[in-house]
């Protein structure tokens, strides 16, 4: 059953979003000023501290992590000195890394597939390759360890490791920010553009940054940070058998929950051409240092601090918080697989009978199925499997909480802005589907 609204009040938005005016687009581009274009994440303050305390709360966490107190409210440890935050070893590392999943990018693996049609009407082109880029980087990693490869140093190595990354990050930002008055402003994100150069520098200018073929953007998001960060957490499991032997179930659950998280988003590799961050957002700081720097070095901060306070799980704690992982990968895993079925194509079987809501775009919304118990049954899922990260970690500190806490407070911002995208492509329609299903991400509470 559909439900049709009317659109009569909706057909200037319905105008601005669908007519096929690259040139009006470019121009309304360009009349944009530093006045009209909403910021983000606090504007221009948000773009000045975000640099300087994001960075430093990654030392930080790293820090606290492997203290004997492990308390985030303990004073900042004393500065580290040199020897403890540089390593040439870590900046090799690094750089060797980012190059092997470079070269793994182009090669001939996997298929090839389409992003969404841009602003100038044309369409990128993208490898799927992720899963072959984990795979080979597993076997490599076996092949390591199997020649005697101490792993377990990555324990030693992580705040060197954490340092060439934020560097890295800061100047590939100023790279991108810089190689983006070269392009053509139809390849501008609409909301990278203000004028203010602190803003744009941190939100980022240019929407798909390439070299060649090679997107930038895109390798970043999936490869070198997500499969660094399973990388780490293998290195602290490594530590963890080089101190007492044998791997704890705790560090187990830890790694294989994550493993399996991460091998999700490459299996599903396609999935991501179509999420705001690719879609929508620009290529600048932010999302440079959380690909490079703040996946790999907070996401894993559990297997972390295992090795330093080890935790005893009995069979029904462990039983307990499979089950949690489970249900939150399920939930995770079906809403977001509906709805790219949905958006690929309405007519297949397993969509074809879900109701929907008609918008001034031609686009219809799902309200039934998953997308009819929250607006966003796929954040829920992921929040569960969060929870189920960190309760290995028992209940006496709240550092290996910190991703939960963390990812509860992105995603309440992400949702608040795809909200307010949402409302402006769609209008009334948007509307009647949150009176439809009134709950954001917790059903019956948000
Ligand atoms: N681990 C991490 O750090 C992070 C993980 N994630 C995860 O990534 C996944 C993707 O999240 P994200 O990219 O934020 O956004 P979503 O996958 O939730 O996509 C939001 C978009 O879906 C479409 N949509 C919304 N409601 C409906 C509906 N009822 N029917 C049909 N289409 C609808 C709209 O786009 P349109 O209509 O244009 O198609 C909307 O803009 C999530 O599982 C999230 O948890 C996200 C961020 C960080
Ligand atoms: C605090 C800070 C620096 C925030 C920057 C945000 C980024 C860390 C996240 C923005 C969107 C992300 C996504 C994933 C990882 C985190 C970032 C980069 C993601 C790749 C994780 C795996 C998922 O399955 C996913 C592919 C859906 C997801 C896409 C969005």
């Amino acid at each position: 059953m559909h439900i049709r609204i009317s659109l009569q009040s909706h057909l200037r938005l319905h105008a601005l979003h669908r007519r096929p005016i690259m040139k009006a687009n470019s121009q309304a581009l360009k009349n944009r000023s530093s006045h009209d274009t909403e910021r983000e994440f606090g504007g221009t303050l948000g773009a000045l501290c975000i640099p300087i305390f994001l960075p430093l709360t990654v030392l930080f966490l790293i820090s606290v992590s492997r203290s004997p107190e492990a308390s985030v409210l303990q004073l900042p440890p004393p500065l580290p000195s040199t020897e403890q935050l540089w390593d040439p070893l870590a900046l090799v590392l690094l750089l060797g890394w980012i190059a092997l999943h470079a070269l793994l990018y182009v090669m001939p693996l996997g298929k090839v597939s389409e992003g969404l049609v841009l602003r100038d009407g044309t369409r990128l082109k993208y490898p799927i390759n992720g899963f072959h880029s984990l795979c080979i980087s597993g076997v490599l990693l076996m092949l390591l360890v199997g020649l005697g490869a101490p792993l377990g140093c990555l324990f030693e190595l992580l705040v060197p490791l954490a340092v060439c990354a934020i560097a890295v990050s800061f100047l590939f930002s100023v790279y991108l920010y810089i190689r983006s008055f070269w392009v053509p402003s139809h390849a501008l994100a609409l909301g990278g553009n203000t004028g203010n150069p602190l803003y744009d520098f941190f939100i980022g200018r240019e929407l798909n940054p390439r070299i060649g073929k090679f997107d930038l953007k895109y390798f970043c998001e999936l490869r070198p940070g997500l499969i660094g960060w399973v990388v780490i957490n293998l290195g602290m499991l490594m530590k963890e058998v080089e101190l007492r032997g044998s791997p704890s179930l705790a560090m187990m659950l830890v790694n294989i929950f994550q493993l399996l998280y991460v091998a999700d988003a490459l299996w599903n590799e396609e999935a991501v051409l179509t999420t705001m961050d690719i879609v929508h957002d620009g290529f600048g700081f932010m999302l440079v240092f959380g690909d490079l720097a703040w996946v790999p070095f907070t996401y894993g901060l559990q297997a972390a601090f295992l090795v330093v306070h080890p935790q005893a799980l009995s069979s029904l704690g462990a039983a307990t918080i499979i089950a949690l992982n489970g249900i939150g990968y399920y939930v995770f895993r079906k809403s977001n697989s509906q709805k790219n079925q949905f958006r690929r194509d309405p007519t297949h079987p397993s969509v074809a009978r879900l109701e929907t809501i008609a918008t001034a775009t031609g686009k219809r919304l799902l309200v039934s199925g998953w997308w009819g118990l929250v607006r966003h049954p796929n954040y829920f899922g992921d929040l569960l499997m969060a929870l189920a990260w960190s309760l290995p970690c028992g209940f006496s500190h709240i550092l290996p909480y910190f991703y939960v806490i963390y990812f509860t407070v992105l995603l309440i911002h992400r949702e608040a802005r795809d909200e307010r995208q949402c409302r402006a492509k769609y209008g009334l329609a948007w509307d009647t589907y949150c009176r439809r299903v009134p709950y954001r991400i917790f059903p019956y509470i948000y």
